[in-house]
């Protein structure tokens, strides 16, 4: 496991300065420390229209020290600065260190609906106008088959010698559900731990008229993930829009041109 210098930071002093800055928990000279790949990563996402407007964003829980990495709310997320972050310590839920004059994003409790519920190692939030359109397309899921990008996706099973997460195949239908978005991000949080109950297998539920949540066991996993059905979701919504049903068997799609 990657040590750090962070790693030593003694939880129970760190918790007594929460309020006041705590500079060692985000000061790393390491590109992957989460301080920095949560800046990194948003850059990124904010180019491809995920994050625009200060909306969306990225926690990240250091594989590590296990504390969780979170960015304030309302800000541009493609100009935070590593000191602009929120810690938490991930079996207290105590704030370890807490920015002052900003809030902890909105999405905090949908994060951590995450990191219980399915041990995430990350997870992303985007306003993705693929997730949007595919939402508006779709009732209560969204199911797409027999495309290649679908093999990037976990199906939920593991290999039971290795213990490695088994992906989707070709022939495979992905299923990501959709719940209905609500006035404010925080009351979303139950209609997603429901989501996360009743698709076990899933890794990403879509937020309807609003975006989607996706997560993975480690950060470049969710990101891959995230990847992948922003490419499936705008492929469903142009396949709709030719009227073939993104879930059609291989050649059937002639049926419907
Ligand atoms: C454009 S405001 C969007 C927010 O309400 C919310 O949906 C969001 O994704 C970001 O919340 P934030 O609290 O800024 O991290
Ligand atoms: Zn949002």
């Amino acid at each position: 496991m990657a040590s750090c210098f962070c790693d030593k930071v003694n939880i129970k002093e760190a918790a007594d300065v929460a309020g006041s800055p705590n500079d060692a928990l985000i000061s790393s000279q390491d590109p992957r420390h989460p301080a920095n790949l949560i800046c990194t990563l948003c850059k990124m996402f904010y180019y491809n229209n995920w994050v625009t407007g200060t909306g969306g964003g990225i926690s990240i829980k250091h594989p590590g020290t296990g504390h969780i990495y979170i960015a304030p709310s309302g800000v541009q997320k493609e100009q935070l600065k590593p000191a602009d972050m929120f810690v938490m310590d991930s079996t207290s839920g105590a704030y370890l260190r807490t920015p002052q004059s900003y809030k902890p994003s909105a999405c905090t409790p949908l994060f951590m609906s995450c990191y219980k519920q399915r041990n995430a190692g990350a997870v992303i939030h985007t306003h993705s106008q693929h997730a949007v359109m595919c939402s508006l397309i779709f009732d209560k899921e969204l199911r797409i088959a027999n495309i290649e990008q679908i093999k990037a996706i976990p199906s939920g099973k593991k290999d039971a010698e290795t213990g490695k997460d088994i992906n989707l195949s070709f022939f495979d239908t992905l299923v990501i559900p959709i719940i209905d978005n609500t006035a404010h991000e925080e009351d979303l949080t139950e209609g997603l731990q429901e989501a996360l109950q009743k698709y076990p297998n899933a890794t990403a539920v879509i937020v309807r008229r609003h975006g989607i949540y996706v997560w993975g066991p480690s950060v470049d996993k969710a990101k891959v993930y995230n990847e992948a059905i922003d490419y499936l979701m705008e492929v469903a919504w142009k396949m709709h829009q030719l009227g073939i049903p993104p879930d059609c068997g291989i050649g059937e799609e002639k049926k419907y041109l």
